[in-house]
């Protein structure tokens, strides 16, 4: 894991950076401001400049950065993500992640995924304990790359955690630290399995996190697991939305047992407030350990973003100059 904890002098000179746009952006629109947020990440200190860029290049699966700021006076965590964003609650911290993350690369979100919003907020929510996205708290939310369905998903996911009372760990899996047996590793990296979007993306009609559609009613990709450099390959799976080809029981038996070797392999990286991990979305899987939700304003509380590296790759899918994917 590659880590960095900002000085409090470097951390001082991020929230003046996020202050300084804030007074002169009053009106917080983060998917119109993306581009000069990344001009203003020029003037993040030259030390988390460097770290990262450097981290980028080396593809370190995990970069975490530590003492950002965060309000003093963070108002309550919200109940759920629609409250956050009506309220447009801790839109500071949205910023500074965004700053940070511009270095990685470019922020993007999904039309269908809590409204198109460019950062989203993870808090449990009533009524989702057990749903199979980042509201849960009871269930435990399985190893995953993030948006596994799609071939434009983001090359990391970065979480900015604000609260985290009860120390509950993110899970991580490095596609490195798994030796895959023969003949798995050969079958996972051929084009045998089905990506489909998982419950938060809203991609059919009449499907709500209450009540998801049927996975085969969703739109997919077909692909392999494993692909690109051949001795350092890169991993696309999720268990709970993955499946092999019908009635290759071959592909199923290696994807089940693929994903045995993930957990059994996983680490924990417990975010405090203030830090934010950056997660190779490549080379590792990420999930979260259960945890009893509260409801009182003082919940665990992320703000969540997708990275990719070249914007262009989602241009040309959408036919659109926009950080959108639908
Ligand atoms: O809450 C966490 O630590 C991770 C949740 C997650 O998988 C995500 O937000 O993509
Ligand atoms: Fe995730």
């Amino acid at each position: 894991m590659a880590r960095y904890v900002l000085s409090d002098v470097e951390r001082n000179e991020v929230a003046a950076v996020a202050d300084g746009f804030l007074a002169t952006h009053p009106n917080w629109a983060p998917l119109e401001y993306a581009d000069d947020i990344r001009v203003e990440a020029e003037r993040l200190p030259l030390g988390v400049r460097r770290f990262l860029v450097s981290s980028r290049a080396a593809e370190d699966a995990t970069i975490v950065l530590g003492n950002l700021p965060v309000d003093e006076n963070l108002v309550p965590t919200p109940p759920s993500w629609e409250i956050a964003e009506k309220e447009a609650a801790a839109v500071r911290e949205e910023l500074v992640l965004l700053l940070v993350g511009s270095v990685l690369g470019e922020p993007f979100g999904w039309v269908n995924q809590q409204n198109g919003r460019l950062v989203h907020d993870i808090c449990p929510s009533r009524g989702q304990e057990n749903s199979l996205t980042s509201a849960s708290s009871e269930q435990q939310l399985t190893l995953h790359t993030e948006d596994v369905f799609h071939s434009c998903r983001g090359d990391y996911v970065a979480l900015m955690c604000l609260r985290n009372p009860d120390a509950v760990g993110t899970t991580v899996a490095l596609v490195e630290s798994v030796e895959f047996p023969e003949p798995i590793r050969r079958i996972l990296h051929q084009d045998r399995f089905r990506f489909f979007p998982d419950d938060s993306h809203h991609v059919v009609p009449q499907h709500s996190v209450e009540r998801p559609s049927a996975l085969q009613d969703r739109p997919h990709e077909v692909a392999s697991v494993l692909f690109g450099p051949e001795g350092a390959p890169y991993l696309r799976i999720d268990a709970d939305f993955t499946e092999a080809l019908p009635g290759d029981a071959e592909a199923e038996a290696a994807l089940r047992e693929a994903a045995g070797l993930l957990a059994a392999a996983a680490q924990r990286v417990v975010l405090s407030p203030g830090d934010a991990v950056f997660i190779d979305n490549h080379r590792a899987v990420h999930g979260r350990d259960t945890f009893t939700p509260r409801y009182d304003g003082t919940d665990r509380w992320l703000k969540r973003t997708s990275l990719v590296r070249d914007l262009r790759r989602t241009y040309v899918r959408t036919k659109t100059r926009a950080r959108l994917l639908g």
